[in-house]
């Protein structure tokens, strides 16, 4: 297990633990016979196999079926290992491991020992919380999109996160966005940083600038883009919510321990995590003596993630989908009734051909959210995305 900080609480006899994720997405250019899933073979070249099938094709019909665990492997463990070779030499640099995958046709899914990392076509996500470091991967993952996924161009990338409850207990360059920001311009040129809502609760966030210095010009090349990656179902167009929650009910934080809970699967049912989007393959994981994470997948190429940092004086929950809806209504409800945070951060990206191209607007207008009051907003219009950030805090606060 990676060498997370987990450090004592006196007071409470809690311990803290820093749930606020890093979030990193990198879009590629498309390209013929171009996909970041050929990263997931051993760097031996020892896995035998169709060429597209990756994972599923050398472990066989069982495993492309249905998700597996990697520590429930049995002799088939050291192949497995060989096969994850790259991506767990990357998230070494990381600070994290792999604990569990599952996969849909259009994305390969992993559980982190911190957090999520979702692998498709041209689009690779890593989201890591505790004191993990994924922007010090990120030379190596251009490098193996290079010369082993086929892909030579990025198209875009964002990296967000909320403000730490200890920043400086962070290991750079995560101990200020500064030399976050940085350290992406030293990878992708110039990118634009954004910060927004109040000190505390702020969230920021770096993505790259127009091509040509120009909105137009980037929603251009979204659309070039677009058009040649058509048939690639799942790729384009593109939306996400996140709902960064802290402050949560302890009733709903017990469902999160092992003393409560005997299985992951027991805590994903009594949640309601099963309910939030039905439909989706779901891959959870309960830690030891508490904590959760979850990956869903969908047969469309959709994802969900959900993490859970259930101690009290630390207490936050995270939750991520793609699914592509027109508007986000019953989606915030069901999160926010099965959590029951004090406060929390929205934030929804929507390109402008995506189901919820509307949502970013919709929601701005809203001053109020299921008994929760909005405390900021802020809006913005970006790299062919639209953006809302929003915060909320429980009536009264
Ligand atoms: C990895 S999980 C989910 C973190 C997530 N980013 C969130 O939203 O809170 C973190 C929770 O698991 C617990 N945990 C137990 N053992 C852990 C380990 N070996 N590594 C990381 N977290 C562990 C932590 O105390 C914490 O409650």
């Amino acid at each position: 297990m990676a060498e997370t900080e987990i450090i004592s609480n006196s007071e409470s006899n809690d311990q803290f633990f820093e749930g606020v994720e890093k979030l990193i997405e990198i879009w590629f250019t498309p390209a013929k016979q171009a996909d970041l899933r050929k990263i997931t073979r051993g760097v031996t070249g020892a896995a035998p196999g169709p060429a597209s099938a990756g994972l599923a094709g050398w472990l066989g019909e069982a495993a492309a079926k249905s998700h597996f665990y990697i520590a429930k492997m049995g002799p088939r463990d050291c192949i497995l290992r060989n096969l994850l070779q790259q991506w767990e030499k990357v998230l070494k640099i990381v600070r994290c491991e792999i604990i569990s995958f599952t996969k849909s046709e259009q994305v390969d899914a992993y559980v982190l020992s911190e957090s999520s990392m979702f692998v498709s076509r041209r689009r690779w996500i890593l989201k890591t919380c505790g004191t993990t470091t994924p922007l010090r991967c990120v030379r190596a993952v251009l490098a193996l999109a290079r010369d082993t996924a086929g892909h030579a161009r990025v198209h875009n990338v964002f990296y967000s996160r909320r403000e730490f409850a200890r920043p400086h207990a962070q290991l750079t360059p995560h101990d200020n966005f500064d030399s976050e920001v940085e350290l992406l311009d030293s990878f992708f040129g110039d990118g634009r940083a954004y910060i927004m809502g109040p000190e505390k609760d702020c969230w920021y966030l770096y993505t790259l600038l127009p091509l040509e210095g120009t909105v137009a010009a980037l929603e251009k090349e979204h659309r070039e883009a677009s058009e040649a990656s058509a048939g690639c179902a799942g790729c384009e167009p593109d939306q996400t919510i996140e709902i960064l929650m802290s402050d949560l009910d302890p009733a709903v934080m017990s469902i999160f321990t092992r003393a409560h809970s005997a299985s992951a699967h027991h805590a994903t049912k009594e949640s309601g995590i099963d309910k939030i989007i039905p439909g989706m393959v779901i891959d959870d994981y309960l830690f030891d003596p508490c904590g959760y994470s979850m990956n869903g997948v969908a047969k469309d190429g959709c994802y969900m993630t959900i993490h859970i940092t259930p101690e009290r004086s630390c207490s936050y929950v995270s939750f991520e989908s793609n699914v592509p809806v027109s508007s986000y209504d019953e989606v915030v409800a069901r999160v926010l009734h099965a959590f029951r945070p004090g406060r929390f951060v929205l934030t929804v990206f929507a390109t402008p051909d995506a189901a919820g191209s509307a949502a970013p607007r919709q929601l701005k207008s809203f001053s109020s959210l299921c008994g929760y009051e909005q405390k900021e907003a802020q809006y913005c219009r970006f790299s062919g995305y639209e953006l809302h950030y929003a915060l909320y805090a429980k009536f009264p606060s």
